[in-house]
């Protein structure tokens, strides 16, 4: 199905990224993991064979992302797809009453700067190379797939920063994707509700359970393969642009 293509996944060594590495090289692409140099992207894409490679990058650097840039072309030759799936999980409320503290300011610069600054310059700098296909038959030169949280619009208790970097993730799609529509690229989100991944089993697990429960259907956290199918389906449907799609089996967090 996706002969000849290849991505670019951001956070592909674990979680959801991996599910979504996974999915598009079942499918016959071919593809770059990108993560940080301590995550398990060197194993992941040694399993994976030899449509993988894995550059170690940290996606607020300019210089690491070009890298991989240049890393797909010299491997692959081209780039049709990028997934951004990078993302850190903080929680603090915005002020410690009980210890008469404010919000840690590098915490929450540090969140911005990953999840969106991060989604951004990848962004910013794929585009280019993308841009550089020959278009399909609709025009077509890629597609930008990028993760927001349900957070960005349902914000608990603690996650001010966590939050604030999702919903920029959500409000800079549609003018994104106005602003690659020339070129024929593709630019849409999805919001997550409760995945089981790396990133949520930091928490004990009766409170995954308790969480598990209040998802109304179907009751359990999501199966990182659910999100992938929805990053194949972006890919394949030409009409889906501009849009943030919530993938949560309809929770609404509550504070
Ligand atoms: N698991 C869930 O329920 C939900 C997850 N999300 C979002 O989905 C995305 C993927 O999350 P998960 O797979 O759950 O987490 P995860 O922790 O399993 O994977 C995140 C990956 O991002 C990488 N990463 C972190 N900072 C990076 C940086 N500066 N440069 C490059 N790579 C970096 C990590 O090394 C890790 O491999 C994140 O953006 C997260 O905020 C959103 C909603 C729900
Ligand atoms: C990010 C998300 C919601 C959270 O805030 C938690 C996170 C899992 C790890 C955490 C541990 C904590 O002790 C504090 C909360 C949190 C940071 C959750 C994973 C997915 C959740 C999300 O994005 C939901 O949409």
């Amino acid at each position: 199905m996706f002969k000849g293509l290849v991505g670019l996944v951001t956070g592909g060594a674990s979680g959801l990224g991996r599910a979504t590495v996974e999915r598009l090289v079942k499918q016959g692409g071919r593809v770059v993991i990108c993560d940080l140099p301590t995550s398990t992207g060197q194993e992941t894409a040694k399993q994976l064979k030899e449509n993988v490679a894995f550059v170690p990058i940290d996606v607020t650097s300019e210089q690491d992302v070009k890298n991989a840039l240049q890393t797909t072309i010299d491997k692959f030759g081209r780039l049709d797809v990028v997934v951004n799936c990078a993302g850190v999980a903080t929680a603090q409320r915005v002020y410690n009453f009980k210890k008469d503290q404010p919000f840690d300011l590098k915490s929450f610069q540090k969140t911005i700067e990953v999840n969106l600054i991060g989604t951004f310059n990848v962004i910013r700098l794929a585009a280019g190379l993308i841009g550089k296909n020959a278009p399909d038959a609709d025009g077509q030169r890629g597609v930008i797939v990028n993760t927001a949280s349900v957070a960005a619009f349902d914000g608990q208790i603690g996650q001010a920063a966590y939050s604030a970097s999702k919903a920029g993730v959500v409000g800079m799609t549609l003018p994104i994707a106005r602003d690659l529509a020339k070129q024929g690229i593709r630019v849409v989100t999805i919001a997550p509700g409760l995945f089981r991944t790396p990133m949520m089993e930091m928490l004990p697990e009766p409170a995954i359970k308790s969480l598990e429960a209040s998802v109304p259907f179907p009751p359990r956290l999501g199966h990182p393969q659910e999100f992938a199918l929805l990053v194949q389906s972006i890919i394949q449907n030409p009409m889906l642009n501009g849009e943030t799609i919530r993938l949560d089996g309809s929770i609404r967090m509550q504070p």
